[in-house]
């Protein structure tokens, strides 16, 4: 037994140690924090059942990161530590017990904080001038980069204010904002290089480098979180730690504003579930809080272990990471044919559900992550966005891996796949005649914001095509109830409300109907453009290309979708089916005469994101609540319209997913202007 625990020691502290270097030498890890975590605790509770056993050098009593000397040594006055993890309430619990009894109190004073998920640094100010930065390194030795951290426009080069003291150390955290590292990842997958697992990975990767240009090209920012050395105070500091924070912002250091002082250990568990609650809508990622005795004499009576103060605890959040088999990928249609490919996982818990898919975007994707089938992969799902694969561990690639073979034709209806010149989707180029995208069509015909068919949802309507009784949207009018009780779970009350709705839906307007055609590229904000333009739906039609550029937010592409659309005879005979009163019957009001108080974006809740050029974002938002539009803050699937300027990050994303429409600077200059 004793045997197989020193084999186990060992063996653990190498493959730590293997993964410390991956993590805070190369910025690169190979596998998830939940997945060291584990290890982490494994190897502790076995060198506590056998102390003798204990490495010198275990990797449990280190800080864990190396200084690399291609930056100049810096020396920490006062040691950098790590901090201890509670893994849930009764971890923190113990801690809190454990701190209590030591000072001998029953009811303490904490400062919570988020705990930010970049890496540590040290910044001294030396006559209120920036002198000197460093990162963690082992904790006692760190690399010196003063070039790189000058390039964060948050970290002042000189500090304001009263009462700085002539030698300051202020420690915290460099960090990447969500939003920046959504848009470097996007770029850098769009040219085939080399993504971020992680926000945290991306800052680490984006300060350590030796070139500063390429540190101040990414987007970093910076929370100071506590002070080390000290001198030259012209007043004494303040006694407890918050009051510190204060200080320091005082002097002109960013200090995150969800910082606060609780007394109490429910206290202190409410701050964690309110930030854990919080965690998404936060602009930057945040792996846990922490907790830190407030007053700093109290600090100094529990003083520190090897790697670790002992008066503070860090709550940590459930992983947004883990390592799954992947299983197998699937082709999925979607309704302009686009074929994504689609990870079939091994179920796996992370971010809080269990995930048993992943997007894998295109062919490119598969490319670039070099991932085959019966890989280990890394799973990540943070927040509402859709999991995506972010990486392989490739040590663990099992003998019988199979590469992934993007199919050559449809895998629902066997029409050719074309990929056009510089677009990364492929397409079944079956069209209509692809059962898949009818699917798809037909869902869309009925959405909310299209025809609006209230309880035709996406079962029902796979149901009626597999079973050939749907092949276009106008025969969705000619179900009767009988016909459609004959369904799974559709009992006759549901039979004759669907009957009534589509019976409802028939009366429309003309830019919902446009839209619910599912014409390339045309969304929302477009089909209403075009209605208003043209006013009829002959007029669209028949309208040629030249005609159809004039209208506001039309540029050639869309055009000529709308151009073809109309031009295709299935398509012909289809609209026919569904405006002639004998079928069908779908009829609107007609559209007014465009005049000045008309307000073609009543109704619609349209958001701004990103930077403009040529206006500010309280002009757009004037000009657009002019047309009727309400103007929000966050994408949801109730959003019209996305409006991207530069630079635009995390609700550009959102948009992307939920398939909200998204404009460009130029589209709302047209629409505002014209
Ligand atoms: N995936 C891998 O291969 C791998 C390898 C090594 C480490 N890791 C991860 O790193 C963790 C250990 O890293 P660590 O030693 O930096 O510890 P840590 O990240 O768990 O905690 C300490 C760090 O928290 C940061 N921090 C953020 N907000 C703070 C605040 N308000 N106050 C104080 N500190 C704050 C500081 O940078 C500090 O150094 C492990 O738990 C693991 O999750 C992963
Ligand atoms: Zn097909």
């Amino acid at each position: 037994m004793t045997d197989n625990a020193k084999q186990r020691i060992e063996r653990l502290s190498r493959e730590i140690e293997r993964h410390n270097h991956a993590y805070y030498v190369e910025d690169n890890p190979s596998i998830t924090d939940a997945e060291y975590d584990r290890m982490m605790r494994e190897l502790q509770a076995l060198e506590q059942a056998h102390p003798e056993l204990k490495l010198a050098n275990s990797p449990t009593s280190r800080v864990g990161g190396l200084a690399l000397d291609k930056f100049t040594p810096v020396r920490h006055r006062v040691p950098m530590l790590s901090l201890d993890n509670a893994m849930n309430e009764a971890e923190f619990l113990a801690f809190y017990e454990r701190v209590g009894n030591l000072l001998g109190e029953s009811e303490i004073e904490l400062c919570c904080e988020p705990k930010l998920d970049g890496l540590a640094v040290s910044l001294i100010y030396e006559e209120g001038q920036l002198v000197s930065a460093a990162t963690r390194g082992d904790g006692t030795t760190g690399e010196g980069i003063i070039d790189n951290v000058r390039t964060i426009k948050a970290i002042p080069l000189v500090l304001r204010g009263e009462g700085v003291p002539r030698v300051l150390e202020v420690r915290g955290e460099v960090f990447m904002p969500k939003a920046g590292f959504e848009a470097f990842n996007e770029r850098a997958r769009a040219k085939g290089g080399k993504t971020f697992v992680n926000p945290r990975n991306a800052a680490a990767g984006s300060l350590r480098q030796l070139d500063s240009r390429i540190t101040a090209s990414r987007p970093l920012s910076f929370y100071a979180y506590s002070l080390g050395v000290v001198e030259g105070e012209s007043r004494p500091l303040p006694a407890t730690h918050y009051d510190q924070l204060q200080a320091l912002k005082s002097w002109g250091l960013p200090v995150s504003d969800q910082v606060k002082v609780v007394t109490g250990e429910e206290q202190a568990l409410a701050y964690y579930r309110d930030i854990l609650a919080r965690r998404d809508g936060l602009p930057y990622e945040i792996d846990g809080v922490v907790n830190k005795v407030n007053a700093i004499a109290l600090q100094r009576r529990l003083g520190f272990v090897a790697r670790a103060p002992r008066w503070a605890i860090a709550g940590k959040f459930p992983a947004q990471e883990e390592i799954t088999l992947l299983e197998g990928v699937e082709f999925q249609v979607g309704r302009t044919g686009a074929i994504t490919p689609v990870a079939r996982l091994k179920p796996v818990f992370v971010g809080g559900v269990t995930v048993s898919n992943a997007t894998l975007h295109n062919a490119d994707e598969i490319a670039r992550l070099g991932v085959m089938v019966g890989d280990s992969v890394i799973i990540r799902r943070a927040g509402d966005v859709i999991p995506q694969i972010v990486s392989v561990v490739a040590e663990r690639r099992p003998d019988n891996a199979r590469l992934i073979e993007f199919p050559d034709s449809c895998p629902v209806c066997g029409s050719a796949i074309e990929r056009l010149e510089g677009e990364a989707v492929a397409r079944c180029a079956g069209g209509l005649y692809c059962r898949a995208q009818r699917k798809e069509a037909i869902k869309h015909f009925a959405s909310r914001k299209a025809l609006d068919v209230d309880g035709l949802g996406d079962k029902i309507v796979e149901q009626l095509v597999d079973r050939e009784l749907v092949d276009t949207p106008a025969d969705l009018f000619k179900l009767s109830a009988s016909t459609l009780t004959m369904l799974e779970r559709m009992g006759s009350k549901s039979a004759q409300n669907l009957v009534a709705a589509l019976q409802a839906a028939r009366e429309t307007t003309l830019p919902k109907f446009l839209y619910s055609l599912g014409i390339r590229e045309v969304g929302e904000a477009t089909a209403a453009n075009l209605a208003r333009h043209f006013r009829t739906l002959e007029a669209v039609a028949t309208a040629d290309v030249e005609q159809l550029i004039e209208v506001d937010d039309v540029g050639e592409i869309v055009a000529r979708h709308v151009h073809k659309f109309f031009r295709e005879p299935h398509n012909q005979e289809v609209i026919a089916a569904l405006v002639d009163p004998e079928r069908a019957g779908i009829h609107w009001p007609e559209m007014a005469q465009a005049d000045e108080s008309e307000q073609p974006l009543k109704g619609q809740t349209w958001v701004l994101t990103g930077t403009l050029s040529q206006m500010s974002r309280s002009e757009a938002k004037a000009g657009l609540e002019a047309l009727g539009a309400k103007v929000s803050g966050s994408v949801s699937k109730n959003t019209h319209c996305v409006v991207a300027g530069e630079k635009a990050g995390s609700k550009l994303t959102k948009a992307q997913q939920l398939g909200v429409e998204v404009m460009d600077e130029q589209g709302l200059l047209s629409l505002l202007g014209g």
